[in-house]
């Protein structure tokens, strides 16, 4: 080899070195500056093929020249020798240019006629297989319009740290698979609900909400039905805790008051909620963490059953009326299933904020997501082991997204809690009857 192929050699060796570096050191520069242009070129040099592949194209009459008549091809050619021919051709759908984001790219296209977004998320798996990426996902926000947005790789094998909270009740507990910040936010979506089977992660997303939540002024009450073990852990920041059934319905019996109470405190300030109250009169606002809710409407023999009706009427009462109020819930437990009885569905209907991780009965992710997208449910049952934390999230946009819950292990939940223990409101001062006469200073 001459000298000259040696000088190239290793001008090709060293870009690819260069570029390889460039990738590994800055994947977000090295997407926008040199892979998203080639895969923006390549999905729309393909689009026909991959619209043809995947039945998204509609046939039209387009007259058509040739030079060679009877040599066009097409699907459906009416084969006529003159060179001005009438033929029916595939006609795709238009292709706005594709925009790049931070996990893969989005484009957005113009259905044709007869068309729906719901035909375009039928064949998201098989567009996602064509084009090489990880998942397409999608959406339309607009008639007429369809966004489909791909991610290269699952940004959710990567597990992150849990970023400080800034705001009240509000709590980025992990990433959705979009790269955007996923979000529990008690403030506009009270209660939630949190399905998963044993191991997949539901203890953690607890930890990141007491993580997140021990810095702010906020009461936290813990229902943990597996005997304690979960929260006891956490119990100086928390405000109160019950351990069984009974002691939970002493509690419950507690918020309903508490309730009643707030109520006429805003009643008296002619306000609506707790938020339109001046700050001297706005009470602490309590997060009621529950875990293994099935436990609340187990019924071993007959005798428990008035128990039970009292207990979940009033978890009941405290979802219906308790966002106004300033009383939020997030319930965990591995299985929701309409056979625990009405209470759970009724609970069900009033927590907008669902969240299910990998689930072992079909039913409990029904139960969880069922008035969403069929494909949320589909996304939910493939959920791997391998991955706890992962799960399928209701979203405040109405949309519903795959997310991974930071990491955030018993001993950072602990630690926040001793740490913070000094921010927990005594149950008595949470419980103290609020003013129901207004001060001078508010009343003038
Ligand atoms: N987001 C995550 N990233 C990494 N690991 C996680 C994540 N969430 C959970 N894990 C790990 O998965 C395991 C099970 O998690 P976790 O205890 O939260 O599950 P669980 O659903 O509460 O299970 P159980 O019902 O048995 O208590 C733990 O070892 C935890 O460290």
């Amino acid at each position: 080899m001459s000298d000259q192929h040696w000088w190239a050699l290793g001008v090709l060796a060293a870009v690819a070195a260069g570029l390889w570096a460039w990738r590994r050191w800055h994947y977000r520069s090295f997407w926008l500056v040199v892979g998203f242009p080639i895969v923006a070129i390549t999905v729309r040099a393909s689009w026909r093929k991959v619209a043809l592949g995947c039945g998204l194209t509609k046939k039209r009459q387009r007259f058509w020249f040739t030079t060679v008549p009877g040599l066009v091809s097409s699907t459906g050619v009416i084969r006529v020798k003159r060179r001005f021919q009438r033929i029916a051709v595939d006609t795709k759908p238009f292709m706005w240019l594709p925009l790049p984001t931070r996990h893969g790219w989005r484009v957005t296209l113009h259905t044709l006629e007869g068309q729906i977004p719901g035909d375009y998320a039928d064949v998201a798996e098989r567009l996602a297989h064509s084009w090489g990426v990880h998942a397409v996902r999608v959406s339309s926000d607009k008639p007429g319009r369809v966004r489909l947005a791909a991610t290269m790789r699952d940004p959710l094998v990567t597990v992150d740290q849990l970023p400080a909270s800034t705001e009240l009740l509000k709590v980025t507990v992990g990433r959705l698979e979009t790269g955007g910040p996923w979000v529990v936010d008690f403030k506009t979506v009270p209660h939630w609900l949190n399905a998963g089977a044993t191991q997949s992660g539901k203890s953690n997303l607890a930890n990141a909400l007491i993580v997140g939540l021990a810095p702010q002024p906020v009461a936290l009450v813990g229902f943990d039905l597996k005997g304690g073990v979960e929260f006891t852990p956490y119990a100086p920041r928390l405000s109160a805790l019950a351990t069984s059934r009974a002691e939970c319905g002493g509690l419950l019996d507690d918020l309903v008051a508490l309730m009643t109470d707030r109520m006429g405190v805003c009643r008296m300030a002619g306000a609506r909620n707790i938020w339109q109250l001046p700050p001297t009169l706005r009470p602490v606002p309590v997060v009621v963490l529950v875990d293994e809710l099935a436990e609340l409407y187990l019924m071993a023999d007959k005798s428990e059953k008035d128990e039970i009706a009292k207990t979940s009427t009033a978890l009941l009462r405290v979802a219906q009326l308790g966002r106004a109020f300033g009383i939020y819930l997030f319930c965990c437990g591995q299985r929701i299933g309409s056979d625990l009885g009405p209470g759970v569905t009724a609970l069900r209907a009033q927590c907008s904020g669902r969240i299910c991780h990998r689930v072992n009965d079909p039913e409990t992710a029904t139960m969880t997501l069922g008035d969403l997208d069929p494909a949320a449910l589909d996304s939910a049952r493939a959920i791997a082991a391998e991955t706890p934390g992962v799960a399928i999230v209701a979203s405040q946009d109405g949309q519903w997204y795959r997310a991974r819950s930071f990491y955030v292990s018993e001993a950072a939940a602990e630690y926040a809690a001793h740490a913070y223990a000094g921010l927990a409101p005594a149950w008595a001062d949470v419980m103290a009857a609020q003013p129901h006469e207004l001060p001078d200073s508010q009343t003038a």
